[in-house]
């Protein structure tokens, strides 16, 4: 249930400008992001386009701008707000319980999701009971979707690199989140494990609905998935439009594609 053409906006970020000491790593960005799209976030190394994901998930707070999120603005965002307002996110490199397996992995996304009490799950009784059958199985269905039945009991340490990234995506749909956070889903894949990554994006994007904003340095994976793209340079949004804009943008091909050749 795609929801692709609707021009409303889930995320506005508006005139953020973050610095660490003397390094002004944001200058001054603006984008947003509408419900339902994929949006992405390119540009050369050091560029910001990490900076910008802490930001919105409230890892960093911004010296200056604000961030509208489902229509409510503030100039900060601590991480277990935007985590509770339906913001999840997965990392460059993976963040897993790498002794626990995929399923219980998978299982500590829905925590945030958990409505009674300790005593009540202690007990494990009435609506406890419930809500924990409740809660497995919407992982269960998560696994069934991401196609990782095989390996649900496997500690996620002896899985090779590409399945950690999809129990890690997994995790953040346990959230049920409206916005997921990619932060470079195909980094250290090699070519099968990106083409499947990239279907299991698209595939979140239109079964769940779910609005994605990426950052990815794989040209050919953002402008094949994306809607829309924004690029960042030095800190500096230098453009933003469809795939075939920014492609065609100057100051793109200068800043960013100029470095590849
Ligand atoms: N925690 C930090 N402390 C100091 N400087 C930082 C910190 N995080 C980022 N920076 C600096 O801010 C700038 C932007 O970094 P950021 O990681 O956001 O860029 P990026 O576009 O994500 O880069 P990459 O593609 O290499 O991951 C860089 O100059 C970086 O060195």
């Amino acid at each position: 249930m795609r929801v692709r053409d609707t021009n409303e906006i889930l995320l506005q970020v508006e005139g953020v400008a973050l610095s660490f000491g003397g390094v002004r790593a944001l200058k001054d960005v603006s984008f947003n992001v509408r419900k339902g799209e994929i949006r992405a976030i390119i540009g050369p190394n050091g560029a910001g386009k990490t900076s910008m994901l802490n930001v919105v998930n409230g890892f960093y707070h911004p010296d200056r701008g604000t961030i509208t999120f489902k229509g409510r603005t503030r100039d900060r965002m601590q991480p277990f707000e935007a985590a509770r307002g339906g913001i999840a996110r997965t990392f460059q490199n993976v963040a897993l319980f790498k002794g626990m397996s995929a399923l219980d992995n998978i299982m500590a996304g829905r925590t945030l999701k958990v409505r009674r009490g300790l005593l009540w799950q202690a007990l494990r009784c009435g609506p406890a009971l419930r809500e924990e059958l409740e809660h497995r199985h919407r992982v269960e269905e998560i696994i069934d979707f991401l196609e990782i039945e095989a390996i649900r009991k496997v500690p996620v340490g002896r899985l090779p690199y590409g399945l950690q990234k999809r129990v890690e995506l997994g995790r953040a749909l346990a959230m049920e989140p409206d916005l997921l956070l990619l932060d470079e889903p195909m980094a250290g894949m090699n070519l099968e494990e990106k083409e499947d990554m990239s279907r299991f994006i698209v595939d979140v994007n239109n079964q769940y609905g779910t609005t994605i904003a990426l950052i990815e340095h794989d040209m050919a994976v953002v402008m094949d998935l994306s809607d829309r793209v924004a690029v960042l340079d030095h800190g500096v949004k230098i453009a933003d439009g469809t795939p075939d804009e920014v492609k065609n943008n100057h100051a793109v091909i200068e800043a960013y594609l100029g470095v590849a050749h």
